[in-house]
Formats: C-alpha cells, structure tokens, sequence
C-alpha cells in the first residue's frame, strides 16, 4: 500500500476515498480463467493462489441472507470446506443466520481477494449438513471457541459483560469434564450453487468474469451439470 496522506489532508472524505488506491493487483497469468468442468476445483485453485500470494484469511468470506420481511443481512465467516456438493460454513442455529436460514435457505458467499485482484460468488441455497459433520466442526475448535459458541446468546443485547464471562466460564467447565460435548445449537451448512461467479481485474479496466450456472430443467445438455458464460465487466 502507498503511503496515503490522512483523511484530515483532504477536502472532504469523498475525496480521501477516491484517492485510495483499488485493485491494484497485477496481471494474472493468461489461463487463470481457465474453466475446470465444475466451479469447485477453479475455486480451489484460485483459494490456493490467494494462500501462495499472501492473501490475509483468504478463507473468510460474507454470508448473505435474507430476513423474512425480505431485507437483507450479511456477515463475515470462514469457509470450512469445498467440495463438490457446495461451501461449507458453520455457526449457531439460534443466530440471526441461523434462524434466516430456515426461514429462507437462499444464500449467498462472496470472496474477495485483494491481493490476486479477484472476486467469487456463490449463489444457491444452504442446506443443514449431517448432525455428525457438524459435530466434526465443533469439536475441532477450540476448548474456549467451543465454550463461546455453547454459551453465546448470539447477536442479542448484552446487558452485563459479567453474564458473558459467567456464562464462558460455565461452558468450560462443562467442556472440561465431558470434552466430547458438542453445543446442540451448532451447526455446519452446505451453500449447494447453482451459481458461481469467477471475477479477475484487469489493471486496464477490462475485467474478465466467468459464471458457472447449473441449466434449469430444459436446457438438460450439460454433461457436467454446469454451462459457462463469459459475461459483460
Ligand atoms: C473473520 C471473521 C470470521 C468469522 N467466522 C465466523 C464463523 O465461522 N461462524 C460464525 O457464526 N460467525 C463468524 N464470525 C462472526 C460473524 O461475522 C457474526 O458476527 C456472527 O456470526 C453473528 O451473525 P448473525 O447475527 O448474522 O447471525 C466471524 C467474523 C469475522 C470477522
């Protein structure tokens, strides 16, 4: 990053966010946009040039998902796994999220990648993975992750932080004298796409963007279940 002189330099803080700099990332090696037959292992293989470039937390992510009156919510998570059934992330059943998705499965996760110039995103709908495979995710965390996580209300009004400590330091007890617990709230979902989105900059402006769709149930050609289109920057 170039040295930026502060906000208080400039006119207006307009002016200071314009004169932050934006994909700044070089050019990539011609065949990065080279489609694979399904999106997973292009994903996987773009995840892997963000880890070689030294993309920080490459693996977060923001979740978007819808709340019943339709409005919008999003959220930062990690990514937990990739494979060819879909994305998989975890949290709390009894979180906003959680509760959104039940209520609506539709989801997405969008990728940004900074340091590579690149942007994916992943449309489709989440499904509530397998009690054992979130039992997986949960007990890989650690002893306090998995406290927070059994003994968080998440998202509601905090009244008194001494509840929170409290409340961890109950759940670590209970961790510590049976540490195969698993938080009956805890759960791993799987975003299954039906659509997913590879964006690269182009320090020339003429960006390149290749979606994966699955066809609807006329276009029935596809040998991999995908087709790809090249779309308009
Ligand atoms: C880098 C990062 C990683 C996070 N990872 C998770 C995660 O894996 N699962 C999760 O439930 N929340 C995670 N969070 C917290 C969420 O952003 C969010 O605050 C929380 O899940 C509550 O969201 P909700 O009220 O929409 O349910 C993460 C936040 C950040 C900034």
């Amino acid at each position: 990053m170039p040295d930026i002189a502060p906000r208080s330099e400039f006119d207006d803080t307009r002016a200071w966010l314009r004169a932050l700099p934006a994909l700044t990332a070089t050019a990539a090696p011609a065949d990065v946009l080279g489609p694979t037959p399904t999106p997973c292992p292009l994903f996987l293989r773009w995840l892997e040039d963000a880890v070689a470039a030294g993309v920080p937390e490459p693996q977060a992510a923001v979740l978007s998902t819808t709340e019943d009156d339709g409005r919008v919510d999003a959220r930062v998570l990690i990514l937990k796994d990739v494979g060819e059934r879909g994305w998989w992330f975890s949290g709390s059943v009894d979180s906003p999220k959680g509760r959104q998705l039940a209520a609506n499965p539709s989801a997405a996760l969008t990728f940004y990648w900074a340091g590579v110039g690149r942007q994916v995103r992943v449309r489709g709908h989440a499904e509530p993975g397998e009690a054992p495979v979130s039992a997986r995710d949960y007990l890989e965390r650690s002893v306090t992750a998995r406290a927070v996580a059994a003994a968080s209300r998440q998202s509601e009004v905090l009244a008194d932080p001494a509840e929170y400590d409290r409340a961890v330091a109950e759940s670590v007890a209970r961790i510590e004298a049976d540490p195969g617990l698993v938080a009956s709230a805890w759960q791993a979902w799987c975003l299954v796409p039906d659509s997913v989105e590879f964006w690269l900059a182009d320090p020339g402006r003429r960006h390149q963007r290749l979606r994966y769709r699955r066809p609807g149930p006329s276009a029935g050609r596809s040998t991999t279940g995908w087709i790809t289109d090249v779309l308009w920057p």
